[in-house]
């Protein structure tokens, strides 16, 4: 239902952004017994729904698809030509729901959440006014899930450029024929991935020496070796200095910090995210416009006294993915509704009910390349870096009977990492095809805090390539 159009409204929870987070926020604190409002100013559904993750996907599946039956004997010779790229475009358009958000706002109705269209801004504590006239009071909690917005470096020339960021990189309705890619994070690696396979050439420009570095070493170098067979020219610890576009939808020059000139058709800039908090009225309440929100383990935002603001998402930069807003916003919408019924202690130990642990603790992603790479917790770095004594195991995994099924040829590597003075996984890291799926398992253990002596009964099925399970415990326990 949209919410009726008086110039002045209260609820229990005021919404801003209709992103994945606020969607789940807003759920959960109505499933909770209080009344909730989204302010959206675009779609409902936000960034991962049209511009992000499901597009992404969308462009990246047929090209894992083909990998994977390029390295099947008896199906590789059924699979040989180009991708049909009018079709996955197609695809993609139907995963982005043609940027139409209907059926996200029948399920806002179905859960009994209001929506008001427009631009939210705050105005003072716990009011919001959205597009400078409608007046929405919280009772008890505004929750900020407006999300972030790509990075534009200030590099001459760049804006002018009129440059794609991952905007422009999930929804193109053709191909490039030559495309400069900046950043060897995921957006860059996951967007040359989809667009090298789809037809265009590809340059890759990375400032630091290796790709996804947030990973472990070795994930960035298969995911290299693999791009490079695939095409793609890979530059590392390339600056660029200067880009130009002569003329509008004319080829852009991309100029290095060498002097070297690149020309292209498109450029797209994949170098991180800010924080959509620049025009959200912030100064009204004390803090600082354009900045991260910085909050607790409920999302509560912790300069604000009051405990009636709330930053979830993108937005507080706890781990800018969609699955952990989504649980930040199940966390932050028991801790929103707690509060509200006055419950006296909170549960906000490790692992509480109303504490978002697992961002710190155990923290799933998959870069959807083609071979994947998935990671949970901690890397054998990062470990280190936090004081833990840990045991870092290696395995090949091409060589697990499964992974050989799989795909003739397979290349990939697990590790897992091991706190010695508890015995549990801190952390691990899986490369090959189709690991994403593997992924969880990984998940259950590092968050579940499962020792190792238990982890020896947890039996993969023989022959999946989660043997490699069996193979990383018994190279720990010898
Ligand atoms: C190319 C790409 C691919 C990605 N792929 C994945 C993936 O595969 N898996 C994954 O987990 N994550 C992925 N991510 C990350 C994921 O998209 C984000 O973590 C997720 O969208 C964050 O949700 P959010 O609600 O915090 O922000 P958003 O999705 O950005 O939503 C915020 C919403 O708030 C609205 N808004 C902003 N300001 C206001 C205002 N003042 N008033 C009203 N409304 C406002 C916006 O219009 C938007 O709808 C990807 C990101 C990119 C860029
Ligand atoms: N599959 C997924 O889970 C998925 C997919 C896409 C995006 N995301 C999320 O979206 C977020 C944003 O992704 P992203 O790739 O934009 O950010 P990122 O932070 O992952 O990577 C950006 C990269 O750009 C580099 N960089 C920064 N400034 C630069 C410059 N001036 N020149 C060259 N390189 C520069 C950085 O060193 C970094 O390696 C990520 O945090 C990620 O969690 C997730």
């Amino acid at each position: 239902m949209a919410a009726s159009e008086t110039t002045e409204a209260e609820y229990d929870v005021v919404v801003l952004g209709a992103g994945p987070p606020g969607e789940n926020l807003a759920d959960r604190v109505h499933a909770g017994g209080l009344s909730a409002v989204i302010v959206e100013s675009e779609l409902v559904g936000g960034e991962c729904s049209y511009w992000a993750c499901m597009p992404s996907k969308a462009l990246l599946r047929p090209v894992t698809a083909r990998s994977e039956a390029r390295r099947v004997a008896g199906l590789k010779d059924a699979v040989t030509g180009p991708l049909d790229a009018p079709a996955v475009l197609a695809h993609r358009d139907d995963f982005a729901s043609h940027w139409k958000d209907d059926s996200q706002v029948r399920w806002l109705e179905s859960v009994g959440v209001d929506l008001v269209r427009g631009v939210g801004r705050l105005d003072g504590p716990r009011r919001v006014v959205v597009d400078g006239g409608r007046v929405l009071t919280a009772r008890h909690a505004v929750a900020v899930c407006t999300g972030s917005r790509a990075v534009i470096p200030g590099i001459p020339g760049l804006a002018e450029a009129k440059p794609w960021t991952s905007r422009e990189a999930t929804s193109a309705q053709a191909v490039p024929g030559r495309l400069v890619v900046v950043g060897g994070g995921v957006v860059g690696v996951e967007m040359a991935t989809a667009w090298r396979a789809l037809g265009a050439s590809v340059t890759l420009l990375v400032r630091g020496e290796g790709l996804l570095p947030r990973m472990e070493p070795f994930a960035g170098l298969l995911v290299a070796e693999s791009l490079a067979e695939a095409g793609v020219l890979l530059r590392t610890g390339t600056e660029v200095r200067e880009v130009r576009r002569e003329a509008p939808g004319g080829p852009v020059t991309v100029i290095l910090d060498s002097g070297e000139e690149i020309v292209a058709d498109e450029i797209l800039i994949a170098t991180g995210r800010a924080p959509r908090t620049d025009d959200l009225g912030l100064e009204t309440i004390g803090l600082e416009p354009g900045s991260w929100l910085d909050v607790d383990d409920s999302c509560r935002v912790r300069s604000v006294a009051g405990d009636w603001l709330y930053g979830v998402g993108d937005v507080n930069h706890r781990a800018l993915l969609t699955h952990q807003g989504k649980y930040q916003a199940r966390i932050a919408g028991a801790a929103i509704t707690a509060r509200a019924r006055q419950v006296p202690v909170l549960e906000s130990d490790r692992w509480g009910a109303h504490a978002a642990t697992a961002d710190t603790e155990a923290v799933p992603q998959v870069v959807f390349s083609d071979p994947e790479a998935a990671s949970v917790g901690r890397t054998a770095a990062e470990a280190e870096r936090a004081g833990h004594r840990i045991r870092v195991i290696d395995h090949d995994l091409g060589a697990v009977a499964g992974s050989a099924l799989y795909a003739d040829g397979y290349r990939g590597r697990a590790r897992m990492v091991v706190d010695l003075d508890r015995e549990v996984l801190l952390g691990a890291t899986f490369v090959g095809l189709g690991v994403g799926e593997l992924l969880h398992s990984a998940t259950v253990a590092v968050a579940g805090e499962v020792p190792i002596e238990r982890l020896w009964h947890a039996v993969p099925s023989y022959p999946t390539t989660s043997e490699v399970w069996l193979r990383l415990l018994e190279a720990y326990r010898g």
